[in-house]
């Protein structure tokens, strides 16, 4: 049995495996530019977040009907699952989608329709996190956020997510006090390529209250205390860091010196069909490459718990606690 776990930093989009995407192609008459299942793994050398993104996007475009999208959550829930998975909060792209002309409705109902069976399909509780892409303009985000308006009773919080550099959070100020004032619970990706100044403007002017990655506030001791003192979860994704070359190998991850500093970090696993694992085989990677003993694993089980949105369920935390707590390493 895997340790039981919270993923806090998942792209469905980035669960699109190979095989999956010639599925929809062929179900939905798109033509991929790649031969085969084969072919298109060969694709997934990455140098940078640029390289990855542009396959991102390119493969999406099979994505098109609501049953589309209800396949591709529901074939992560059962992975995720598997691999220990108790509590997922899922990010998605609407406007990646609108752009292709799919519908706000067909994204969310799709997904819908996988998330609110995976309690009892999957045992897996699901939140849903809607993205902007920080590369497109902030009346573009504040446009998605009206059309997710019919929608929000399924959306727990918004997050900021594609090419950092040059687009500082600072960008979205309006979109994000429009989400608060929603009651939508707010995250943004800093710090993974941009530097730790965008941590700082994510939690000053976005309000965010986790930080998704923030590897690059170690080179800010100030920050580091910052986070220490306020207690603002880091959502990590190692495997993510090696692939897109943030870090060079994985046995050079900062997590190790990071909890060490006191930081709440929590491990995830970004985009699983492109980085190499789902989120317990990315546990399993950083145990064996860090060095990491039972108790840090438990530790990062907790804390992904800790940092979750299930504050209107202080129940259910509390059961899936202390099943970590209670849990016996093989
Ligand atoms: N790791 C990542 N960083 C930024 N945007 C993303 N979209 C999907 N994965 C991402
Ligand atoms: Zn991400």
């Amino acid at each position: 049995m895997p340790l039981p776990k919270a993923e806090l930093h998942l792209h469905v989009e980035g669960t699109l495996e190979p095989e999956l995407a010639f599925e929809l192609a062929a179900r939905n008459g798109v033509t991929l530019p790649y031969a085969d299942t084969e072919e298109l793994r060969k694709a997934y050398l990455f140098d940078d977040l640029q390289s990855f993104l542009n396959l991102y996007y390119e493969l999406m475009a099979v994505l098109r009907t609501e049953q589309d999208f209800a396949d591709l959550a529901d074939a992560y829930l059962t992975r995720a699952a598997a691999q220990g998975v108790r509590h997922a909060e899922i990010f998605f792209d609407p406007q990646a989608h609108l752009a292709r002309g799919v519908g706000m409705g067909t994204v969310v109902e799709g997904l819908s329709r996988a998330l609110s069976r995976s309690e009892r399909t999957h045992g897996v509780s699901t939140q849903l996190i809607m993205c902007f892409l920080r590369d497109e303009s902030a009346e573009s985000a504040m446009e998605t956020l009206e059309a997710a308006r019919p929608y929000l009773d399924r959306i727990v919080g918004i997050g900021l997510d594609s090419a950092e550099v040059g687009h500082p959070p600072a960008k979205f100020r309006e979109v994000y006090e429009a989400a608060a004032a929603l009651g939508l619970r707010r995250v943004a990706h800093a710090g993974e390529e941009g530097p730790p100044a965008y941590i700082t403007e994510a939690l000053d002017v976005l309000g965010v209250e986790r930080v998704d990655h923030g590897l690059r506030c170690m080179e800010d001791p100030e920050l580091v205390e910052r986070l220490v003192r306020e207690r603002v979860p880091l959502t990590l994704c190692p495997l993510s860091n090696v692939r897109l070359r943030a870090v060079d190998v994985l046995e050079d991850h900062p997590l190790p010196a990071m909890l060490e500093a006191g930081l709440l970090c929590t491990v995830n696993s970004d985009d699983p069909a492109y980085f190499g694992g789902y989120v317990g085989d990315t546990f399993h990677a950083v145990r064996e490459a860090l060095g990491l003993d039972r108790e840090r694993m438990r530790d990062l089980a907790r804390n992904s718990f800790e940092a979750s949105f299930l504050d209107h369920d202080e129940e259910r935390r509390a059961r899936y606690l202390a099943e970590v707590e209670a849990y016996e390493f093989g």
